[in-house]
């Protein structure tokens, strides 16, 4: 029998699981509203102590009231677990990557990357750093909201502002690398402390592997952990693999890079200038014939022409073109049928 958390939300399949817990489905069940719920353990001895999941209720919180960010309905212990109960989204932006079988046209990437610069610039105005900036941490969001990218995921996040004094945090060196280390700054791999010039510097990775499928450095082999990051660390330096990289890219990736690694540790970056590139790309390309804001910009500069329609194309491998909303919903219909599969085969996947 599916468990009832709360004693509201009927919990019905599960989405994923992470380091930090596992990701439910579920129903409240007076109004029928669908759900994701979040669940970390606590310990039992010691309800009250951190637990990734409540520290992201914390984070989320600092973050309420951006539509481009989960919004969460509820949190608390339920049964010796924190649960947190947000906004059920669709699919993830490497879920995309994979139906799209590696390689998302260069529009949709552009216009994906317009939210994602948004969203990230929105949480830095909060004064929090994410850390962990991959494509598992974008989402869509599902129905009238399905051309939507949404920011989750804050369990590495961190305040880069003392929220008293207003202080940046102080610049530090030997830090342990944290995040995902494919997508992460060159600094990550130095042991710097990480701040605003990290986030963006990552995004740029996670577009870069959304338009070529794989980043050159995911396929180097070493013979261990510590020199397969100095490798990679190298490549993403200077090497002729990451410069050949930006070559077969929209040169704006290489301005966009630019801007990221002369930015000092905690100098503001010019959102807006790397917003401007993305313009550019689209006004090159003629995307913009009719314009409009991105309607979930909270950020300071409307500047962002994206076209009126607004819909993301997608070419299947076959050649058919399609919109990012036919693919979500394929998705959700092939995560339906498997987990019905799942249930008729006698092996429930919900939790307990
Ligand atoms: N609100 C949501 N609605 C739908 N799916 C979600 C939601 N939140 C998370 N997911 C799915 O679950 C996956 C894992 O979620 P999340 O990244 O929050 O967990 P995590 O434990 O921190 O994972 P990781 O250890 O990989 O960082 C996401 O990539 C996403 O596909």
């Amino acid at each position: 029998m599916p468990l009832c958390v709360h004693g509201m939300y009927q919990m019905t399949e599960l989405l994923g699981a992470g380091s930090s817990g596992h990701i439910t489905s579920a129903f409240h069940i007076l109004t029928g509203t669908e759900v994701a719920l979040k669940s970390g353990t606590a310990l039992e001895d010691a309800p009250d102590m951190p637990c990734i999941v409540r520290y992201e209720a914390m984070v989320y919180s600092l973050l309420r009231g951006h539509p481009g960010i989960p919004s969460c309905k509820w949190s608390g212990l339920d049964r010796g677990s924190y649960v947190l109960t947000l906004e059920h989204l669709g699919a993830n932006l490497e879920q995309l990557h994979r139906l799209s079988r590696g390689k998302l046209p260069w529009k949709t990437v552009v216009m994906l990357g317009v939210q994602m610069l948004n969203r990230v610039e929105f949480a830095h105005s909060r004064g929090i750093i994410l850390r962990d900036i991959k494509p598992e941490n974008f989402a869509m969001g599902i129905g009238e909201k399905s051309h939507f990218v949404y920011l989750l995921d804050f369990g590495l996040a961190k305040l880069y502002v003392n929220p008293s004094t207003g202080a940046h945090i102080p610049y530090r060196e030997g830090r342990i690398p944290l995040g995902t280390m494919s997508y992460s700054s060159y600094n990550v791999h130095l042991g710097r402390e990480q701040g605003r010039r990290d986030d963006l510097e990552a995004l740029g990775n996670v577009l870069l592997s959304l338009l070529h499928g794989r980043l050159p450095w995911e396929d180097i082999y070493a013979p261990n952990k510590e020199a397969s990051l100095r490798r990679m660390a190298e490549m993403k330096a200077e090497s002729a693999a990451f410069r050949d990289l930006l070559a077969c890219s929209p040169a704006e990736f290489t301005t966009y890079f630019d801007h990221c690694r002369s930015l000092k540790f905690e100098e503001k970056p010019n959102y807006g200038l790397l917003r401007q590139l993305f313009s550019q790309i689209m006004e090159r390309e003629g995307w913009t014939g009719n314009t409009r804001f991105d309607p979930l910009d909270g950020s300071s500069d409307k500047g962002t022409l994206v076209p009126k329609e607004y819909k993301l194309d997608v070419r299947f491998t076959g050649g058919d073109l399609t919109t990012l909303q036919v693919m979500i919903a394929r998705f959700l219909w092939l995560r339906k049928k498997l987990s019905s599969v799942k249930e008729k085969g006698g092996s429930s996947c919900i939790g307990g």
